[in-house]
C-alpha cells in the first residue's frame, strides 16, 4: 500500500513546512508517502465560499484513480487514539489497497461531491483546526502509528 496525502494550497509557513518534511522523510523507512499539493485557486476572492468548496472538489476528485480509498479528515470524523489509528493503518494494509488517499480541505472545508465520495472521514479532534497545522498534525499521527506497529520506542502509553 502506499498513502497520497492531498491538501490544497502551498504552506505559507516555513517552520511549518520544515516540520512537515521531516515527519514526510520519517514515513518514507516505513511506506510509500506522497504528499501532493492543489494549488490555491488563482481567483478565489470572487468566489463564494461554495463555488470555492466545488472547484476545490473537483480537483480533488480529479487526482483519484477509480482504485483509491478515499479518507477525509473532518472534525466531524471518527476519532482514535494513536494506538487505535495504528491498527486502522494495518487494517488497511491488510485489505490489500493499492492507495489511500488521505484529503485535508480547504479553509471552508469540502463540496458535496467529495463527501459523496469518501469512504470514511477521521477526525484528529473536535476542535477546528487550519488547513494548514492539520498537515503538520496527520504526518506526526502517520509517522507515531507506523512506529507503533514496529514497536519502536516513539509512543509512550
Ligand atoms: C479550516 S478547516 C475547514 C473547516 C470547515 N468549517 C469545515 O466544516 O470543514 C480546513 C480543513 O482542515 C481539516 N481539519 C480541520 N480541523 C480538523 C480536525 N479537528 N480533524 C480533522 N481535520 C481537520 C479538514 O480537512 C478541513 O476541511
Amino acid at each position: 500500500m502506499q498513502i497520497t496525502l492531498i491538501a490544497i494550497g502551498k504552506t505559507d509557513s516555513v517552520d511549518l513546512e520544515q516540520l512537515i518534511s521531516i515527519y514526510e522523510k520519517r514515513l518514507q523507512h516505513y511506506i510509500k508517502f506522497h504528499f501532493h499539493i492543489i494549488s490555491d485557486l488563482k481567483n478565489s476572492k470572487n468566489l463564494s465560499e461554495a463555488q470555492q468548496k466545488e472547484k476545490e472538489g473537483e480537483l480533488i476528485l480529479g487526482q483519484l484513480q477509480p482504485s483509491d480509498v478515499l479518507i477525509l479528515l473532518d472534525e466531524r470524523g471518527k476519532q482514535y487514539t494513536s494506538v487505535e489509528f495504528s491498527q486502522f493503518l494495518q487494517k488497511k494494509m491488510n485489505s490489500g489497497i493499492k492507495n489511500l488517499v488521505l484529503v485535508i480541505g480547504g479553509p471552508y472545508g469540502f463540496s458535496d461531491a467529495v463527501y459523496a465520495q469518501a469512504q470514511g472521514k477521521i477526525s484528529l479532534s473536535k476542535m477546528t483546526f487550519s488547513h494548514q497545522m492539520v498537515r503538520l498534525f496527520l504526518v506526526e499521527q502517520l509517522y507515531r502509528g507506523f512506529t507503533i506497529l514496529r514497536n519502536e520506542p516513539y509512543h509512550h502509553q
